[in-house]
């Protein structure tokens, strides 16, 4: 009898929590019913996680057995996403923020935060268009970041990244928590497409190829080090020309494919996720994890060039050099310099205006 009462007041206690008082009282209602995540684990933020990436990305973080607790943070959609997510029967504990009222919520305490909030591409668009628009929401989410999780990971995805990492490490700066180990912009869809195109030109599994691709995330900043794949193979010119021109193109590729509807989503929670998992892996202490991302760095005379970087407990624990270059390389990174050079002051300015 007594042990009837008990898992009856355990129910109703929990269907109170979910019932929703009004629409907007979902997320924090469930909040306050799941206080504690169920596994061990690191807790990762999601802004923008109602988007295209964003709720892909949510579901594959929320199977990912190093996460304990997951924040999905948008400006609209997030009750909807969250409440389906958290029915799936993984570790993880789900909860979610709606609108700029919940953003600190959704940031306190985080260890690692993807943002892939932002518009993307339609045709006839580069993603320096998406600047305009882009910037402001980087820089808002960042300086929420800065006030509650200064030591958090911070994985940036929305485009133009070669503006938006330096715009957010401005607004770091701003608040004095800049710490440039900890700032990272996602350049896997470059390494991913890469491995796949190159792939399928030599008839191999992808996932038994490396490329490296530096420099950063648009058009001819793309660079991809056909010369130093894994396992070592080479190249008729003709093969070289078209795999980096495909890879520099991976992305307008999709978004004409997709004809008015966005860009690349499904591959880029794939990366955003592979990208993630590394970095919570460098987390938890594990050795030689090494990705390719859009970092500050000393590699060339830019402040931030995309190239390997070691992963480890706080982010960025070595940046690895380029390696020998062909003559091929050694004139594409010339050119990539200059526009990426742009790109960098573009984010900058923006700013320190
Ligand atoms: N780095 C990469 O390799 C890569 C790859 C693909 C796409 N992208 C970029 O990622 C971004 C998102 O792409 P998408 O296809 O998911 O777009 P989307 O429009 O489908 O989703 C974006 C989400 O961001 C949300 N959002 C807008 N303003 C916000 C704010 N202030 N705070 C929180 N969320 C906000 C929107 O509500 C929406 O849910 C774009 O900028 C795109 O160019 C980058
Ligand atoms: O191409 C885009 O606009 C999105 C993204 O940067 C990509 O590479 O797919």
């Amino acid at each position: 009898m007594e042990a009837n009462s008990g898992a009856s007041d355990r129910i109703s206690r929990i269907a109170g929590h979910l019932r929703p008082q009004r629409e907007d009282d979902v997320c924090l209602k469930r909040s306050d019913c799941r206080a504690k995540g169920g596994v061990s684990g690191f807790k990762v933020a999601i802004l923008g996680a109602a988007g295209g990436i964003g709720q892909p990305l949510a579901m594959l973080m929320k199977m990912n057995p190093l996460v304990s607790l997951l924040h999905l943070y948008d400006v609209v959609n997030t009750p909807g996403v969250t409440s389906d997510i958290s029915h799936m029967d993984t570790g993880a504990v789900v909860r979610g923020f709606l609108g700029q009222q919940q953003l600190e919520d959704a940031l306190i305490g985080m260890d690692l935060v993807i943002i892939p909030a932002g518009v993307p591409r339609k045709p006839g668009m580069t993603r320096d268009d998406l600047f305009n628009i882009n910037a402001g929401i980087v820089k808002t989410l960042c300086e929420a970041i800065a006030k509650c999780c200064p030591k958090a990971i911070v994985n940036v995805i929305s485009n133009p990244v070669n503006s938006t990492v330096p715009i957010a490490a401005e607004v770091f700066k701003r608040a004095g928590t800049y710490d440039p180990k900890r700032l990272l912009g996602v350049t896997m869809l470059d390494v991913v497409r890469a491995n796949t195109f190159v792939a399928e030109v030599l008839g191999v599994d992808p996932r038994d190829v490396d490329v490296p691709v530096v420099g950063g995330h648009a058009g001819i900043t793309i660079l991809p080090l056909l010369s130093q794949i894994k396992p070592p193979c080479s190249f008729t010119p003709k093969e070289i020309e078209y795999l980096t021109g495909r890879i520099q193109n991976g992305g307008t590729e999709v978004v004409e494919a997709k004809a008015g509807a966005g860009s690349a989503t499904l591959s880029m929670a794939y990366a955003a996720v592979k990208f993630a998992d590394a970095c919570l892996h460098a987390l938890r202490g594990d050795a030689g994890i090494i990705e390719c991302a859009y970092v500050a760095s000393q590699v060339t005379e830019l402040p931030f060039f995309a190239s390997k970087v070691r992963l480890g407990r706080v982010g960025v624990e070595e940046i690895l050099p380029l390696g020998p270059l062909n003559d091929y390389e050694r004139e594409s990174l010339e050119k990539a310099k200059k526009e990426l050079a742009a790109s960098i002051e573009k984010g900058i300015s923006f700013i320190r205006k």
